[in-house]
């Protein structure tokens, strides 16, 4: 294993295949601050019904099976560390507008004053979120954009309700979240709605009084009520338009960067991004997918038609070497990135065991196939969550080889067709979401499962490792050695999700045995930081 860096803080360096950028130090011991004595929601400056809705809806998904708890009433959520440090620098407070200029200052310095101010409240603040995969990383920017709409609207009524009534007609999108993929824009929207549907009591809130006179609005007083959009593939341009033009403005639009950029080949709508002109908040989730170079292009058109943005958040549980290279291309004026990253980032939670099989030894004689077989056929034996089914997920790097494994362990080695679903790019956005669904939500019991299945095989690539919420799954196979340490963090992050546990089978054979490989399981015991 190659241990490398100053002794106290070694690297485990994957091969030549490294790409994880070493975490600064300064940044982890800025974002460390105060993580062990706040241990409840309610020591962070987070808007009260959004509190609220947060906490209700990380319950309502909550997976009880890994718990003794019977009633998810008794769940007591606190926040994750990355909730913490995120929420605390990025929901600060920015001078409100003064109502009117400073009387004891006259002319001139009054002006500057508030020109000073002015920028201060408009000036882009571009923030870089960096935690370890399953850390709640979705809910730590959720929780800061939606307590800032609320702020804002906080402020349209406390100038007048008639002013905060009118502002809601204003054909605008007020934040965006970008994400890569189908899959993610919808997993991010279903968290939001299910948010926005939280019903709560603001009596027994105990809010600030500054609050009570907004909050027993007849839009506030029950729920979040927010108009939350997602845009995903196949939904047409005018639905956002219409959308829009119809109802007034989208408080929060879930979508990919292409779906926005797409609108540039538009000709018959004029001006077809003059409902970003005024957005005020955008989230780049898994940036550093969408800021490398098949995204950047789109991400960047976007990020520059932004022109009210306040608040930009890159969001992501990997930092690739060149990442910091594109920020200060991107963001010259360094003092606008402000970068939070958690102490676990890029190190494998330790809940999660790795096991590394070498399919170059009798019985396997170098048949990964005959290998995978047999590690399928011990979990599917070993006791392991009894009577549910058992979901396991194998990632193959080719696309190509995703069909032809499904194909042999269905025909070669007796799994049924009905236990072994293969996902990759080719199949449509809704085959993707149905195979997916057995593996978004805890284990069934087996007598409820509609296939009988006890075991549930997922062969996919690449394409499903990020940022998806696999829910309690147990068993992560590597059929191939990821080409990066990035995607090794991301597929081993399906797994061991927000404190679970979990195991990670790595199979090798004589081309990828490298011997570092073997390193990897002593490695994460020990908590090294993966480079
Ligand atoms: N404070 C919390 N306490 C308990 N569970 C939480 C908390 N915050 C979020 N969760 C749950 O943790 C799971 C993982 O959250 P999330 O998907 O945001 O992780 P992530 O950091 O974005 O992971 P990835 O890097 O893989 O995208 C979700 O099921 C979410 O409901």
């Amino acid at each position: 294993m190659f241990l490398k860096g100053r002794p106290t803080r070694s690297i485990f360096s994957f091969g030549k295949f490294s790409q994880l950028q070493i975490p600064e130090k300064k940044t982890i011991e800025s974002s460390s601050t105060g993580l062990d004595t706040i241990a409840s929601f309610d020591a962070l400056r987070i808007f009260p019904t959004v509190r609220a809705a947060m906490v209700e809806e990380i319950k309502s998904v909550y997976n009880l099976k890994s718990t003794y708890i019977k009633d998810k009433q008794e769940l007591d959520i606190k926040p994750s560390p990355v909730q913490v440090a995120a929420i605390r620098k990025i929901n600060q407070p920015r001078l409100r507008k003064a109502k009117s200029a400073s009387v004891e200052k006259e002319g001139g310095q009054a002006i500057v004053d508030e020109l000073v101010k002015s920028n201060e409240r408009n000036k882009l603040k571009v923030f870089t979120v960096a935690a370890e995969t399953g850390s709640g990383k979705t809910w730590a920017y959720l929780a800061s954009v939606l307590s800032k709409l609320k702020e804002d609207d906080l402020e349209h009524f406390t100038r007048s309700e008639l002013h905060y009534e009118k502002a809601k007609e204003v054909p605008t999108v007020r934040s965006i979240i970008l994400l890569p993929t189908h899959e993610l824009v919808e997993q991010v929207y279903d968290t939001l709605n299910r948010a926005n549907k939280i019903r709560y009591d603001v009596d027994e809130l105990k809010v600030h009084s500054n609050y009570a006179q907004f909050l027993s609005l007849p839009d506030q007083k029950d729920s979040l009520n927010l108009r939350i959009m997602k845009w995903g593939s196949g939904d047409p341009h005018n639905r956002l338009f219409n959308a829009v033009n119809n109802k007034g403005r989208i408080d929060v639009l879930v979508t990919t960067p292409s779906k926005i950029a797409g609108l540039a080949k538009l000709t018959n709508f004029n001006r077809p991004f003059r409902f970003f002109n005024f957005t005020e908040y955008c989230v780049i989730d898994e940036a550093d997918t969408l800021m490398d170079q098949s995204w950047m292009k789109d991400t960047m058109n976007i990020v520059r038609r932004l022109n009210k943005c306040k608040d930009l958040i890159l969001c992501s549980a990997t930092i690739p070497k060149e990442f910091k290279k594109t920020l200060s291309t991107i963001f010259p004026d360094h003092q606008s990135i402000i970068s939070i990253a958690t102490p676990s980032l890029h190190k494998i939670p330790k809940q999660i065991h790795v096991k590394i099989i070498d399919a170059q030894v009798s019985p396997y004689n170098g048949s990964k196939t005959r290998c995978l077989a047999q590690a399928l056929y011990a979990i599917h034996n070993d006791g392991t969550e009894p009577g549910l089914v058992k979901r396991i997920i194998i990632f193959v790097n080719e696309k190509k080889d995703v069909d032809p494994l499904v194909e042999s362990l269905v025909s070669k080695y007796g799994h049924r067709q009905e236990d072994v679903i293969g996902i990759t790019g080719s199949d449509s956005a809704l085959d993707r979401s149905d195979k997916l669904e057995p593996f978004l939500k805890p284990a069934a019991l087996i007598e409820d499962d509609m296939d009988r299945s006890k075991i549930k095989i997922l062969v996919t690539t690449d394409l499903m490792a990020r940022g998806l919420n696999f829910v309690g799954i147990k068993n992560v196979i590597l059929m191939d050695l990821p080409r990066n340490s990035v995607d090794l963090v991301h597929r081993i992050g399906r797994t061991g999700r927000m404190r679970q546990s979990g195991r990670v089978f790595v199979i090798v054979d004589k081309k990828t045995r490298k011997s570092w490989i073997k390193g990897l399981p002593n490695a994460i015991k020990r908590g090294v930081t993966l480079g």
